[in-house]
């Protein structure tokens, strides 16, 4: 627990020198500006008449950047439930969100021993805390970074290994997590119907798994040297973030790094790279990392939809008839994507290189 960066940051004035990036890697001194024309997507339009023109911002965002924000999706979000005929708990709005950010930071308020059994690097615990990443032991440099994990869906199935403390934690994280997890379900629906792809398209194989984190990135003194998350693109096939009110999230776009500020009750979107290989090349998975600040904690939430491991994932048969060309990359079971993932230490595009179609 002493290797938490909340149990220790307070008592540094600078950045340890395990937590210091290369030149090369580090946020540095200049500014990153913020990405003005950042797509958001209006989802109640999609439940009042005008679903094809959001389905075509959809597309069209996860094309040219591969990712997005989306606003108020709780109104037409119940519509939606109502028609899917489900009976969810969904009735809370932004008052959700705001008490899932509330339990998320009483959660890592509460003192260690209380939360030590549930520390732990071993990637077979399905609830786990830890801090920067799993190679904590081998990696040359930390993140600036805590961080909760936990599988969600089905939730029966996990919600026993969810923290006990906060109380109310299992009650409101299992609402809200259905509530996203329904959310991912709506948005990659769209993009199937926008694909031209059988409705469902994204099913059970899929979207088969759910797995949240909750960060923690405490106030670092020094941000220009030290990073949250390093460059990456998720490698599942979607991933909803909520990042609250303070910025550190960035996009890299045409080489240069763009802060995504943060809307109150917005949340981000992230293709995967799975998402990528499915539509053939045709929507990107946006790189991105984490910069910290040196004045307050930050605190997000991702929701990670993850294919089941023993799904085959390939270019969409349909879809590459339809455009008539060749398929980017050869098939693979997503378990053996996550391998070549491991094997390369987690850079996203060298890892897709090795399923690529030469030639
Ligand atoms: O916390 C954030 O702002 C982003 C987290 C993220 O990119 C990830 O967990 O993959
Ligand atoms: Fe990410």
């Amino acid at each position: 627990m002493e290797k938490l960066v909340s149990s220790w940051c307070n008592s540094v004035k600078s950045v340890p020198q395990d937590y210091v990036f290369p030149e090369y890697t580090r946020p540095g001194d200049q500014t990153v500006p913020i990405l003005t024309n950042c797509p958001i997507i209006d989802m109640e339009k999609a439940a009042s008449g005008d679903r094809n023109d959001i389905i075509r911002q959809v597309l069209q965002a996860s094309k040219d950047l591969g990712f997005f924000q989306i606003l108020d999706f709780l109104k037409p979000f119940r519509k939606h439930l109502i028609h899917m005929n489900q009976v969810i708990n969904h009735g809370v709005s932004k008052d959700l969100i705001d008490e899932t950010m509330g339990i998320v930071e009483e959660f890592f308020d509460i003192p260690n021993e209380d939360k030590a059994s549930l520390y732990s690097f071993d990637p077979q615990k399905s609830c786990r805390l830890y801090t920067s990443s799993f190679k904590y032991a081998t990696e040359p440099i930390h993140l600036w970074r805590d961080v909760l994990i936990h599988f969600c869906h089905p939730l029966d199935q996990f919600i026993d290994t969810w923290p006990k403390n906060p109380s109310n934690y299992r009650d409101v994280m299992g609402k809200f997590s259905i509530e996203v997890r329904n959310l991912s379900l709506r948005i990659l629906e769209m993009i199937s119907e926008g694909l031209e792809l059988k409705p469902g398209y994204f099913g059970d194989e899929l979207a088969g798994e759910q797995m949240i984190t909750l960060n923690h990135y405490p106030p670092c003194p020094d941000p220009s040297l030290a990073l949250g998350i390093t460059k990456h693109s998720d490698r599942n096939i979607m991933t909803i973030l909520y990042q609250e009110k303070t910025c550190g999230f960035e996009v890299l776009k045409d080489g240069q790094w763009f802060g995504v500020e943060p809307y109150a009750n917005a949340f981000v979107v992230n293709i995967g790279q799975q998402l990528k290989v499915i539509s053939n090349g045709k929507l990107e998975s946006v790189e991105h990392r984490v910069v910290t600040n040196s004045k307050e904690p930050r605190y997000t939430i991702a929701s990670f939809t993850n294919p089941r491991s023993d799904t085959i994932i390939g270019p969409e048969k349909a879809l590459v008839e339809k455009d008539n060309c060749h398929p980017l990359y050869r098939a693979f079971r997503y378990k053996d994507y996550l391998q070549a993932f491991e094997e390369h230490e987690g850079e996203s595009d060298l890892t897709l290189e090795v399923f690529k179609i030469k030639g």
